[in-house]
């Protein structure tokens, strides 16, 4: 909880207050439906809220800006980024319905005006996003195919709208064929070795 403080210094009091509820919340949770391992439970702040957070490290998501999280499980990275960002509209989906009542549970706990949640597969929405944030979901070619159509092509912000997408190890083969990807190594935001092989990859959006 103090790391992310110190990484993000401009939270204000009810952004921290946010945060530091929910160890709790998803400790009460992780009791009757598994979305947390056991490990990670007790480093929830690096292992799942900070790490969520190096997508702010990246780019900050302007208000009003639509942001899709794929696969979202019990709401990573979407849960940490809609209290960071509480002027964004967040949409979390998972195919697993017990995950989604995960989420909603917590979102009320947290009480997240910014987050509406959706049990389906990401393959079923018609809807478009400026972006489109996930973690440990699929290989990159299945997940570019998935939400192929769903990122607008106009951008409200400096970059191109695309994909940010939170991974581990070496990418190389499994990036090949994306020449547009940048790759942002989280170790140079924060300090901690959970970090030393992850990445952001920013996957513009192909015209
Ligand atoms: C390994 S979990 C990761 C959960 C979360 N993103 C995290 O990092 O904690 C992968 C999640 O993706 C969901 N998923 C897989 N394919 C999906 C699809 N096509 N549409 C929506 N959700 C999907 C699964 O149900 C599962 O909850």
């Amino acid at each position: 909880m103090d790391q992310i403080n110190h990484y993000f210094p401009s939270l204000t009091e009810d952004q921290i207050q946010k945060i530091r509820q929910i160890a709790d919340l998803y400790k009460d949770w992780n009791q009757k439906i598994n979305v947390v391992s056991r490990k990670d439970i007790d480093e929830i702040y690096t292992r799942h809220v900070l790490h969520s957070l190096a997508i702010a490290k990246i780019l900050q998501f302007n208000p009003g800006t639509k942001v899709l999280d794929v696969g979202t499980g019990g709401g990573f990275p979407g849960i940490p980024l809609a209290i960071m960002f509480p002027e964004v509209h967040f949409t979390l989906i998972d195919s697993i319905g017990k995950k989604i009542k995960v989420v909603d549970e917590v979102v009320e706990g947290l009480q997240l005006q910014n987050v509406k949640s959706v049990n389906d597969r990401v393959e079923n929405l018609d809807n478009q996003f400026d972006f489109i944030v996930s973690r440990a979901v699929a290989a990159m070619p299945t997940f570019t195919h998935w939400v192929k159509g769903k990122i607008k092509p106009k951008s409200s912000h400096s970059v191109k709208n695309g994909i940010l997408y939170l991974k581990g190890g070496d990418l190389t083969e499994e990036l090949q064929g994306y020449k547009t990807a940048e790759i942002f190594p989280i170790q140079n935001y924060f300090e901690d070795e959970f970090f030393e092989t992850k990445k952001v990859v920013y996957l513009p959006r192909k015209r």
